[in-house]
């Protein structure tokens, strides 16, 4: 049976509050509006737009406001007011870290919430950003239901070696594994990967999610079999601040030898490393792609060299290649970085026709490729979407 009604589904990532409003009567969620709390503009901003993208309603925060939970408030009322037929059902969080314990989308009762707040040195550059809206939310509308969705989720069946750090073995007994994250995404993009292209969807295929995090999943028969972020969401690739795979001998070096405390660094690691670190520029992709400046370009060859040898990993993982998705703010829009990536991966039958990659086409290999290249831009909100009628549907809601 359908579930009458909407949910928001709120997707704090790095860089910004995503959001979205779903009508889930149907069997396909469907979106009313969407938008973006924006943290970083020097005037932070709430923006609702339509599906088509045309603008709804627009909010500054305000000085008193420092935590954004204005904003929140006004996003639930305009949902409220615009859409009150659709009565509110749930809202729905993109949470990164699910831990062990986490599978599969839960309600976020106070117990679960509790656990989830307790992973925060997992990941604490997003932990808090997701769970900051949830404590909101119960606030100001304490009988709505809310939905945990996890990133960590699809990862979940990653196995030893894949899974495993070579440390003592009590550590790994302790949770100290290699998790992976992104999964809301990959789980939209292997979604979509069946329908476009079916025949390929029990072959080798690796997706890349290049946005302001990034990441790498390697799929076998559409399951994660293996991916580049470990127990925390700084591992693997280069990223807007974060240095990705690094040497541990350089934190003993910073920490022993820089007398860096622990938190410093964190700060190091998470928000003054990766295209920003290394341009001295800015952490925009945009940015250094439009800069002349040698650091920029040497930033961005860094992260473009490191993303191929990755693919080359994954590769190692699934025994070979068959088709590469991009996906994420980089990888849907910047056919710079997709062509320096695929050619780099000459060597591995990956031919990329730019003509097609210019247009960011779905499929942009080359007749002559041995690997089906193709762009499909992510949709984590419609994902959690999902998880929550599907959800509501079963009644494992309170
Ligand atoms: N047209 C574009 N060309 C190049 N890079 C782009 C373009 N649009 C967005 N990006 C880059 O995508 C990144 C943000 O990705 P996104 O997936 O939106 O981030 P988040 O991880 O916050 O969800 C930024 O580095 C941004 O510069
Ligand atoms: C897990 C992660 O890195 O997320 P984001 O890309 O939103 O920063
Ligand atoms: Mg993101």
């Amino acid at each position: 049976m359908p579930a009458p009604g909407a949910v928001l589904v709120l997707n704090a990532g790095s860089s910004s509050i995503k959001f979205g409003l779903f009508d889930i009567s149907a069997s396909e969620p469907a979106l009313l509006c969407k938008g973006q709390l924006d943290e970083h503009e020097a005037k932070p901003r709430l923006v609702v737009k339509s599906p088509k993208g045309e603008d709804l309603f627009e909010q500054q925060r305000t000085e008193a406001d420092a935590d954004g939970d204005h904003l929140l408030a006004a996003v639930l009322s305009f949902s409220e007011r615009q859409f009150g037929d659709h009565s509110l059902r749930a809202v729905g969080h993109r949470i990164v870290h699910g831990g062990p314990d986490y599978s599969a989308p839960v309600e976020l009762t106070l117990d679960v919430h509790a656990k989830l707040e307790a992973l925060t040195p997992l990941a604490p550059l997003h932990q808090p950003r997701c769970l900051a809206p949830v404590r909101t939310i119960r606030a100001i509308r304490p009988a709505l239901i809310q939905i945990a969705c996890f990133d960590t989720a699809f990862h979940h069946g990653l196995v030893p070696p894949v899974s495993r750090f070579a440390i003592p073995r009590r550590y790994e007994q302790s949770g100290i594994r290699r998790y992976g994250f992104h999964g809301l995404s990959f789980e939209y993009v292997a979604g979509r990967l069946v329908q476009i292209a079916p025949e390929r969807a029990a072959k080798r295929t690796i997706i890349a999610h290049l946005g302001n995090g990034a990441s790498l999943c390697a799929l076998r028969d559409g399951r994660s079999v293996d991916t580049t972020m470990g127990l925390t969401p700084l591992d693997g690739l280069v990223m807007g601040t974060r240095c990705g795979t690094i040497d541990p001998g350089v934190l003993l070096y910073l920490l022993e030898h820089e007398t860096m405390s622990a938190e410093e660094l964190q700060r190091l690691l998470y928000h003054e490393s990766g295209l920003l670190g290394v341009s001295g520029i800015s952490a925009d992709m945009r940015t250094l792609l439009a800069s002349s400046e040698a650091a920029a370009r040497e930033a961005v060859d860094l992260f473009t060299f490191r993303a191929a040898q990755a693919i080359a990993m994954m590769a190692t993982t699934l025994g070979g290649l068959d088709g590469l998705v991009f996906t994420g703010g980089i990888g849907e829009h910047a056919g710079e970085i997709r062509s320096g990536i695929g050619e780099r991966l000459a060597w591995l039958g990956v031919r990329i026709d730019a003509a097609a990659n210019d247009a960011a086409r779905e499929r942009i290999n080359a007749g002559d490729s041995a690997v089906d290249v193709f762009v499909i831009p992510t949709n984590e909100e419609l994902t959690i979407a999902r998880h929550c009628a599907a959800m509501l549907r079963s009644a494992r809601v309170s």
